[in-house]
């Protein structure tokens, strides 16, 4: 597959029927700039994860990358950190994601050690790890499969570990959350995408991307084990949140 990334118009045009959105090589050919236009914060997120393992991360030490797609999160950190500094294996259910990540990662940090699975996360054998990353890809697992791998998770983390999850939320107060939904919509329009677009989107995700509450996502993290999680980063209906095992 090429390399090449496109401007995202997958929901430019009238579709008759819209079909569930997945993670497919149409997808993969501009999901650079379709996260960058339609993530608030995404950029910030990623930018903030070599801080946060400078200060958590045992030098040398392993981190997984679960929901990897192109690899984003692996490159912000081997742009930040030296090569000795950790291991890196991402995860990634979609063959079109996994081998451009692969591709990515030997041209644009060769030194690094940077793996790339192609394995469901819900199925795959955890080997023990100092950071867990899960930018925003538990929200595509059904609701019922998300503690499960949550409480893996935990038991994969080593003592003094930490799981960064990035998530689109959803407000249970009904105004609260028609109010962000409609400043996102206005983030989306402000970076591009037509009326068609917003809304055509909206229904690919339907029931494809369900999104769980901030209260919610610190119930999962309490019941998979973790005695502390915090929300360290928001913006509208779009957050990041940090849960550590104890040392
Ligand atoms: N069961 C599964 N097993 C493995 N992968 C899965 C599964 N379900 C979905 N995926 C993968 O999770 C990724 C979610 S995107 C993550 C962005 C990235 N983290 C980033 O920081 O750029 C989020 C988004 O596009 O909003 C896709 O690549 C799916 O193939
Ligand atoms: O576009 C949306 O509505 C989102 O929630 C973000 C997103 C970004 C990339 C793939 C799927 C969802």
């Amino acid at each position: 597959m090429s390399n090449a990334s496109y401007r995202d118009a997958i929901f430019s045009t009238p579709l008759d029927r819209v079909a569930r959105f997945s993670f497919d090589e149409q997808v993969v050919a501009c999901f650079p700039d379709m996260v960058r236009r339609s993530i608030p914060g995404y950029g910030q997120i990623l930018g903030m994860l070599s801080l946060i393992a400078k200060r958590h991360l045992r030098h040398g030490a392993h981190i997984y990358d679960l929901g990897c797609s192109l690899g984003a999160s692996g490159l912000a950190l081997a742009g930040a950190l030296p090569a000795d500094a950790f291991r890196y294996t991402g995860v990634d259910v979609s063959p079109a994601m996994v081998e451009k990540a692969r591709d990515t990662f030997s041209t644009e940090c060769p030194e690094h050690a940077m793996t790339v699975l192609e394995e469901d996360i819900r199925t795959l054998e955890y080997a023990s790890s100092g950071m867990i990353i899960l930018n925003f890809t538990l929200q595509f697992l059904p609701p019922d499969d998300r503690d499960v791998l949550l409480a893996r998770l935990y038991a994969a983390l080593e003592p003094g570990g930490v799981l960064i999850l990035s998530e689109k939320t959803v407000d249970p107060d009904e105004r609260d959350n028609a109010w962000r939904v409609e400043r996102y919509h206005d983030f989306k329009r402000a970076n591009g995408y037509s009326e068609l677009e917003i809304s055509q989107k909206r229904t690919a995700l339907e029931n494809v991307l369900v999104p769980d509450s901030l209260d919610a996502l610190h119930e999962r993290l309490q019941t998979a084990g973790f005695p502390r999680s915090m929300t360290w980063f928001q913006y509208l209906n779009f957050a990041s949140l940090i849960a550590f095992k104890e040392a």
